[in-house]
């Protein structure tokens, strides 16, 4: 399992070694001493799993604040997705920066999102199916949204607005420069 620190070195993106035989392949897809070597040694509660019809759903940017903000390791079990961090943290030298990672059922790469970051994805074929670990129970009163357009965030994206499917949640939420500072560095 190959862990490296991405250009935010806080997230990390984790590649999980596949052994392959003539059946097929197996690997270890979580292995908390290697994140924990990695320096990641929160614990994970929480396992999700979603599932999106048409190419080019986006769902982000989310997160939760405490007391039930919410590490996230992430990974693309079926198709791919363009996968992305922002840094929310009030006083991050890399505040209002973002990540991307291509993460495919192929590739069986995972992003590791930590708390003070949004995290959004957006998937780049049909019927693709994202799991990931939380280290937080889900809390409807903690969850918040960025609008994921934000020009002050700068985000490309795949493909145009109106090529993507979104919740109304996610079409309506606020603008990071309008929102009260959900995380102190
Ligand atoms: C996230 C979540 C949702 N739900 C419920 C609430 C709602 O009725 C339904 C759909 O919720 P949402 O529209 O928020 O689902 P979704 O837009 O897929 O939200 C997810 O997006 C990605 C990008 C993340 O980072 C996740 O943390 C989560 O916020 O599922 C849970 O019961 N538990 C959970 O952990």
């Amino acid at each position: 399992m190959k862990i490296r620190p991405l250009e935010i070195p806080e997230v990390l993106l984790i590649e999980p070694q596949r052994f392959g035989d003539e059946r097929g392949w197996f690997s270890e897809t979580f292995r908390e001493a290697a994140l924990a070597e990695a320096g990641f040694t929160r614990r994970f509660v929480q396992d999700n799993h979603s599932f999106s019809a048409p190419k080019g759903t986006l769902r982000g940017l989310h997160f939760q604040v405490d007391p039930n903000a919410q590490d996230k390791l992430v990974r693309c079990t079926r198709g791919s997705i363009v996968d992305v961090a922002v840094d929310i943290r009030q006083g991050s030298p890399t505040y209002g920066r973002h990540v991307k990672a291509t993460l495919s059922a192929e590739n069986g790469h995972q992003l590791l999102v930590p708390i003070g970051f949004a995290h959004a994805f957006v998937t780049l074929e049909p019927d693709c199916e994202v799991q990931y670990k939380v280290t937080g129970y889900y809390s409807k009163e903690c969850d918040r949204g960025i609008f994921w357009n934000d020009p002050d965030l700068g985000i490309e994206w795949p493909f145009p607005a109106e090529e993507m499917t979104l919740s109304e949640k996610d079409k309506n939420a606020p603008l990071l420069a309008d929102s009260a500072p959900f995380f102190v560095y």
